[in-house]
């Protein structure tokens, strides 16, 4: 546990860049310090690894004031990215990452097996090894970075806009690999961004700053899109919460229509009759995959002239927004859920995302939302 207690930073000229701010971050989660520019992130998580010093108040790690122990021993317990990785350019990519271990005197060996299994852990392909930064892609680097910062296994791990430098396709596949990462790690992470998108992805609980470095709420993603603490919050959000909100709903429950879903070959007069009056019908085929919609009245069973399905959702795995998105861009405003196979379960239109955002609404109410723990992560 990282507890900041009441603290505060003036920097010489007069700038206060962080004014009281009390914050407790939890073991095993990750803590998203989220604002516009300016708003002290930086200066905060630099206060909790001594690269900057407080001008008052106290930083704890498990009780302990982190100026009782000598800066060097508590850098190396805490991991550091920083945005364009700021990997050592001479070094090969297997170096960069044994830099710590080496710095805490492990053999050589020792040291480049252990970063050997760290590529592996973040996804870096073993033949990259002896590459140096510069003959990477930008995303390559940033796993660099945090394959660096995981090496001598820090309970802490401090990531300053770490994705922050590449294509958003990128920034998302990493994004998913850090959370895959801490899934099986479990540290506690203190990570910085100025983007509300990737701290609902990735975040446990998001601080939203404020400028002058005030804490304006320290929440669950969740929490702070169905209730913005107040305008600041709010305008930060966009204008999209309600929406963005259905990622953490889950389409487990969504009552799916089975009724108008075909196999291939199937009597066209028992299509016409079981769908709904003038509804197009969902053709499979005969494994029960998606080959796309039909009018029954007038389709001939050609395959070829059947309109594509659109994307699909993943029942259970994705949320009720991308059930919704689904819908949007399904050429019949019928969304196709799929199981973890591809297999059709069956379809949704927007009345029926609808109806289950509002009993999933009703029943985090019922259950007293924060109890309850977020149906979806990351918002997919
Ligand atoms: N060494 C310094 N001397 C004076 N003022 C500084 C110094 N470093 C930062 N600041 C100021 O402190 C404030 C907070 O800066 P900080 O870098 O912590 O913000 P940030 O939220 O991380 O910003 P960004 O999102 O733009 O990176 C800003 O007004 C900044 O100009």
């Amino acid at each position: 546990m990282i507890a900041i207690e009441d603290v505060s930073k003036r920097y010489a000229d007069g700038t206060v860049a962080v004014d009281r701010l009390s914050l407790q971050i939890p073991d095993r989660s990750i803590t998203v310090l989220v604002g516009p520019s300016g708003c002290g992130k930086t200066t905060t998580l630099r206060m909790i690894n001594r690269m900057i010093e407080p001008s008052s108040g106290t930083i704890r790690v498990d009780g302990e004031d982190v100026r009782s122990r000598p800066v060097n021993t508590l850098r190396r317990s805490m991991g550091y990215v920083i945005q364009n990785a700021g990997l050592f350019q001479h070094r090969t990519v297997l170096d960069n990452i044994a830099t710590v271990p080496r710095l805490l005197g492990w053999s050589k060996q020792r040291a480049r097996e252990r970063a050997a299994e760290l590529m592996e852990r973040v996804g870096l392909d073993p033949a990259m090894a002896r590459r140096y930064p510069y003959q990477l892609s930008g995303g390559q680097q940033q796993r660099v970075g945090v394959a660096r910062a995981l090496a001598a296994d820090p309970p802490i791990l401090l990531m300053d806009e770490p994705f922050s430098a590449v294509d958003p396709v990128v920034r998302r596949g990493l994004q998913e690999e850090l959370l895959r990462i801490q899934g099986e790690l479990g540290k506690a992470i203190v990570f910085v961004t100025h983007d509300m998108d990737e701290a609902i992805t990735i975040g446990d609980r998001i601080a939203v700053l404020r400028t002058g470095g005030r804490l304006a709420q320290f929440a669950a993603p969740d929490e702070i899109l169905s209730s913005p603490a107040d305008p600041f919050v709010e305008e930060f959000l966009g204008s999209d919460r309600g929406i963005r909100g259905l990622s953490f709903l889950s389409t487990r429950d969504l009552e799916l229509d089975r009724s108008r879903v075909f196999p291939v070959g199937s009597d066209r007069r028992e299509m016409s009759g079981r769908a709904p009056e003038g509804a197009p019908v969902l053709v499979t085929d005969a494994d029960g995959r998606p080959l796309g919609w039909a009018d029954p009245g007038s389709w001939d069973g050609d395959v070829e002239a059947l309109e594509p399905y659109g994307p699909v959702f993943e029942v259970g795995r994705d949320s009720l927004r991308v059930a919704l998105d689904r819908t949007v861009l399904s050429p019949t405003g019928q969304a196709v859920g799929v199981d973890g196979s591809g297999k059709v379960l069956g379809v949704a239109g927007q009345e029926t995302v609808a109806a289950a955002i509002r009993s999933a609404r009703r029943r985090r109410r019922a259950a007293d939302a924060p109890q309850e723990a977020p149906a979806v992560k990351a918002g997919r």
